[in-house]
């Protein structure tokens, strides 16, 4: 029967296949610095015949209307640019699927209004987000100032320390290289305060776009992997449908690189 079922699901096109841990786009702001995906979580998915539990992360974007949110799902998800703007009312949201490290994986990407009379129906879609994207327009400084306010809102629905979070710069077409890095100085300060990493994108020629989301999946991925593993931590886990794994007595340590993750690090 499941083989059977396996049949109608199209295979993940191979943009969506991550088998190396996705890279930074600034280390000055990143939310972590190593290169590879944590030894247990290799394992674990080596082993699995593909039963691994959870496996869709919700993922939050919120920020200043016209910033360009909806924009930047569409380029990663439908690969257009719509040159005009059409307000999101409420809310909006798109499924993406990965394939990380031969595991099966969704992202549910929930695109906000930043229409202040929107706030209230996209607020009460905030909850259980394991990433939270706050987006500004690299042409419009306000929208960085803003971007604290809207993680506020955002963190206010959610347990804390439960959320990756990210700035994320937009429009980078539209200004200078110059421009671009005189801004990404402050937004990196911003990223810091607010403990998130930073990326600059384009929509419109599609920069970073990639990059960016594979990271995301990524690293919720990889988080959501461990807390599963972490259900069991202590005594032996059982992934997949018969295979065994051992994990370590020290899982609840954090890794030198003081990320979220509390699987000791490879
Ligand atoms: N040049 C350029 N224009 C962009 C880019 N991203 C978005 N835009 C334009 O900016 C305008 C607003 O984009 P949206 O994606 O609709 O903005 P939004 O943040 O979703 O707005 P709300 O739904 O009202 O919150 C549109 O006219 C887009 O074409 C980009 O990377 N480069
Ligand atoms: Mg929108």
């Amino acid at each position: 029967m499941k083989s059977n079922l396996m049949h109608l699901v199209p295979p993940v096109s191979r943009d969506r296949i991550i088998s190396q841990f996705p890279k930074w786009y600034t280390p000055e702001a990143c939310l972590q610095l190593k290169e590879h995906f944590h030894a247990q979580v290799r394992t674990a998915c080596q082993q699995s015949t593909g039963t691994v539990g959870l496996k869709i992360s919700k993922v939050v974007v919120v920020g200043d209307l016209y910033v360009g949110k909806t924009s930047l799902i569409n380029r990663f998800c439908k690969d257009n640019f719509d040159r005009d703007y059409k307000a999101t009312i409420g809310v909006d949201f798109e499924i993406e699927r990965f394939e990380i490290v031969g595991i099966p994986y969704n992202l549910q990407i929930w695109d906000t209004a930043g229409q202040e009379k929107f706030k209230c129906i996209a607020s009460a879609y905030y909850r259980g987000a394991e990433v939270i994207i706050t987006v500004f327009d690299l042409a419009d400084i306000q929208t960085l100032d803003h971007t604290k306010q809207w993680l506020e809102d955002a963190l206010r629905e959610n347990e804390p320390d439960s959320s990756f979070i990210f700035l994320v710069g937009t429009k980078k077409d539209l200004v200078s290289d110059a421009v671009c890095e005189r801004t990404e100085l402050d937004a990196i300060r911003f990223a810091n305060e607010m403990q998130a990493e930073y990326w600059s994108v384009s929509a419109k020629t599609g920069e970073n776009v990639k990059e960016f989301f594979s990271r995301v999946a990524a690293l919720a991925f990889e988080q959501s992997m461990i807390k599963e593993l972490e259900k069991t931590a202590g005594r032996m886990a059982r992934i997949g449908s018969g295979n065994l794994i051992k994990l370590e007595k020290n899982m609840t340590d954090i890794p030198e690189d003081n990320t979220k993750v509390s699987l000791s690090c490879c």
